[in-house]
C-alpha cells in the first residue's frame, strides 16, 4: 500500500517532469498502480487507517507523486451537493474548458508540498474531460465546481505543474477577477 514515505516531495524532479500516455490496453503492473492511488485516497480519509499508518489525508493523488512518470491520476471526494464521486483513470486529458473561472476560497495545499502556500488558484471553472477509466471504458466528463478544480489540480501533475505555478505572483491573495468563488 502507498504511504507518506512512497509521496515524493517538491524539489523531486519527477514533480517537474511531463508524464508518458499509459499503452493500452493497460498492463497489470499499470493496473496496480493506478488501484494502489485510488487506495491511497481512499485510506486517507478513514480516521482508523489514518492514526494507524500516519496518511496525510488526499481527495486526489497523481502517480508523479509517487515517482511514477505516467498520466494516471485518482479522485475521491464529497462535492457541494454531498455526492461521493471516485475516479480513477488513465491518460485523461482536457478536450475543453470555458473561459470563465473558478477559485477555491480556501486556497490549495498539496501533498508534495509541506508547507502550507497561501493564496488563490485561478483554475478553468468548467472542463470537459476525456480518459480511460481502471475498467478500460472511455469516459467523457463535463465537470465544475470542486470536482473540476480538483482534477485540474491532479492533471497539472502529469505535466509537472505545481498549484502555486497559477497564483499571482504580485499579490497572491487577490482574488482572480471575474471568476467564481468556491466555498
Ligand atoms: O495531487 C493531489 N494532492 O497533492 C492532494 C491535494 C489535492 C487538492 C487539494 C486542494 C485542491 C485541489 C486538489
Ligand atoms: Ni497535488
Amino acid at each position: 500500500m502507498i504511504t507518506m514515505d512512497d509521496i515524493i516531495r517538491e524539489g523531486h524532479p519527477a514533480l517537474r517532469k511531463a508524464a508518458e500516455e499509459v499503452a493500452m490496453p493497460p498492463s497489470d503492473e499499470d493496473k496496480k498502480t493506478l488501484q494502489d492511488l485510488l487506495d491511497y485516497v481512499s485510506n486517507s480519509q478513514n480516521p482508523e487507517m489514518i492514526e494507524k499508518y500516519g496518511l496525510r489525508p488526499g481527495i486526489g493523488l497523481a502517480a508523479p507523486q509517487i515517482n511514477v512518470s505516467k498520466r494516471m491520476i485518482a479522485i475521491r471526494l464529497t462535492d457541494e451537493k454531498g455526492i461521493l464521486h471516485s475516479y480513477a483513470l488513465f491518460n485523461p486529458k482536457i478536450v475543453s474548458h470555458s473561459i470563465e473561472k473558478s477559485y477555491l476560497t480556501s486556497g490549495e495545499g498539496c501533498l508534495s508540498v509541506d508547507r502550507p502556500v497561501p493564496g488563490y488558484v485561478p483554475r478553468h471553472a468548467r472542463i470537459r474531460v476525456k480518459a480511460v477509466s481502471l475498467e478500460g471504458e472511455e469516459l467523457d466528463l463535463r465537470l465544475r465546481g470542486l470536482l473540476s478544480i480538483v482534477f485540474q489540480h491532479e492533471i497539472d501533475h502529469l505535466n509537472g505543474i505545481m498549484f502555486y505555478d497559477h497564483m499571482n505572483e504580485k499579490d497572491p491573495m487577490q482574488e482572480p477577477e471575474g471568476a467564481i468563488a468556491i466555498e
